[in-house]
């Protein structure tokens, strides 16, 4: 943390409930953004495909676009540099080299507008029962199996997306972090059943802060997403809830609380990795 960073600053996470208009996505993501930095955000999270939901997951394809290039991340860079904060911009389809196939990609801008990270979901989301069926391989190409960590002056950020809440080695391979950032849209069944108790135990057991942007509604095509959007800290304990419908979350977090609960509760310094290793146990 740099000398002029106070230990202690608001994080927002945005709800949305997107459509399949690109351009009324955006400009809701504008409206929401502009809402959590009159409250005071510094760090700003938007959720999984918050520029555009509610086709199949192929429809994605029409809106895909270069890295560094195309009106979406020109969105973010603006949004980022227009507020002075840092963004995390939910997820965006991006090219591939795959015809027909995109990656599903969180990109992080800094207060200048510059994109400082990206990372490329790994988990690809399947899922079937009854009327409900999900495959996200089908449209999606996975990101190269790597922990993303962005260092910004507010400390250590750890990126996931949706799905790879479910694999918690993923978090573990990222070593100090502060924040995981996880956006998100959970379906409405798996949601209610693992949402909460996913979040709670990855805060936990990293002993980080998780911010979780989701969305959460009744999308065009019918499709439900969960919502919560939701802040947890350290402990395990949510400093903020946004059950459903659009909307956001904005809260104080307080580093020196990180520093706290692994003093008091040593549980990362006890990790046996190597002996596990050792044992050909992992
Ligand atoms: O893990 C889940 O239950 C939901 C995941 C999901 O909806 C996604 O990754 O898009």
């Amino acid at each position: 943390m740099s000398q002029h960073t106070p230990s202690s600053f608001a994080v927002a996470a945005i709800q949305m409930v997107s459509s399949a208009d690109l351009m009324d996505n955006l400009q809701q993501a504008h409206y929401w953004i502009k809402q959590a930095v009159q409250a005071g955000a510094k760090i700003v999270a938007l959720p999984e495909y918050f520029c555009f939901l509610g086709l199949r997951d192929q429809d994605k394809n029409a809106y895909a676009e270069d890295f560094g290039s195309g009106p979406i991340q020109q969105f973010l860079a603006q949004a980022a540099k227009q507020h002075g904060i840092y963004l995390i911009g939910g997820t965006l389809p991006l090219r591939s080299e795959e015809a027909g196939r995109f990656y599903n990609s969180c990109l992080v801008y800094d207060p200048a507008g510059q994109c400082i990270g990206r990372y490329d979901k790994i988990h690809l989301f399947s899922f079937r029962r009854g009327e409900e069926s999900y495959d996200e391989a089908k449209a999606i190409v996975p990101g190269e199996i790597a922990p993303t960590v962005i260092p910004t002056p507010y400390g250590n950020i750890g990126l996931g997306i949706c799905y790879d809440l479910r694999f918690p080695e993923l978090f573990r391979a990222m070593g100090a972090i502060d924040m995981l950032v996880l956006p998100s849209a959970f379906t409405y069944t798996t949601g209610q059943a693992h949402w909460d108790i996913l979040l709670r135990a990855r805060a936990i057991e990293n002993q980080c802060y998780v911010l979780a942007p989701a969305q959460g509604g009744r999308h065009q095509n019918g499709r439900r997403t969960w919502g919560h959007t939701m802040l947890i800290d350290p402990w395990g304990e949510k400093l903020g809830v946004w059950e459903t419908e659009a909307g956001f979350i904005c809260h104080s977090i307080n580093r020196e609380r990180i520093q706290e609960i692994r003093q008091n509760l040593p549980a990362l310094q006890h990790r046996q990795v190597a002996l596990l290793k050792e044992k050909d146990i992992t």
